[in-house]
């Protein structure tokens, strides 16, 4: 089944409640993109923002935590999102903090930049719920997605079915209607769309168009 969590980097926050319902019964969850500026040069945001978007939707919050110093922050994310991913290259003792979101009763997911290779997750991946390859560089929506991202999502698939058979592998950055069929075929379970969705005149349409593309091989 092909997931779809729509990135709310992309959304217009003018229009936020509407946006939101326009898809809400057919999206896996929001994609919530955490910048410090540091990590990665820009900034999005934090707290406040995901209490106030928990009091418009019940969905499933999937937030990648695109920081430094991550460890001190999952408990607080972890009281409004279900699914929390950090960054392979911006968290210095990986088992630790994936132990604690796991403790904190969360998904635990780790995301690699597109340098950085899938091999180094050997040991980390059995204790996974989830591999969120960044398939453009990370920091802004409607960049133009990274081609050699095929090559490594399917050595990665190739991992999963050794070490992992239930990981999910997920995709952020340039996915739309023209490669989502060739990504589900490398193996990718779930898809973080930014303007694929919210930059498009009709945002039901587009997810549904996605969703169909992937499973019709299209
Ligand atoms: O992490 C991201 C960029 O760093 C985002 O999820 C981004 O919103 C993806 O947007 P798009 O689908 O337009 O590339």
């Amino acid at each position: 089944m092909v997931k779809i969590y729509p990135s709310l980097l992309a959304a217009d926050f003018n229009n936020l409640e509407n946006e939101i319902s326009e898809i809400e019964d057919i999206v896996d969850g929001l994609h919530m993109d955490i910048m410090d500026g540091s990590f990665v040069p820009n900034i999005s945001f934090g707290f406040p923002i995901l209490n106030s978007v928990r009091k418009i939707s019940n969905l499933n919050f999937d937030t990648h935590l695109m920081i430094k110093n991550a460890d001190s922050y999952i408990d607080e994310f972890s009281k409004t999102s279900r699914q929390l991913t950090v960054h392979y290259e911006a968290v210095t003792h990986l088992h630790r903090t994936v132990s604690r979101i796991k403790e904190l009763g969360c998904e635990a997911g780790v995301s690699l930049n597109p340098h950085t290779p899938v091999f180094l997750l050997e040991e980390i991946l059995p204790y996974l719920d989830r591999v969120l390859i960044m398939s453009v560089n990370p920091g802004f929506t409607g960049q133009k997605f990274i081609e050699s991202s095929y090559k490594k999502i399917k050595k990665l698939h190739e991992m999963k079915l050794k070490l992992n058979p239930t990981l999910d592998i997920m995709v952020d950055g340039g996915v739309g209607e023209n490669n989502i069929a060739k990504l589900y075929n490398c193996g990718v379970t779930s898809f973080v769309v930014g303007a694929g969705v919210f930059h498009q005149e009709d945002k039901r349409a587009a997810v549904l168009n996605l969703r169909k593309r992937a499973e019709n091989n299209d």
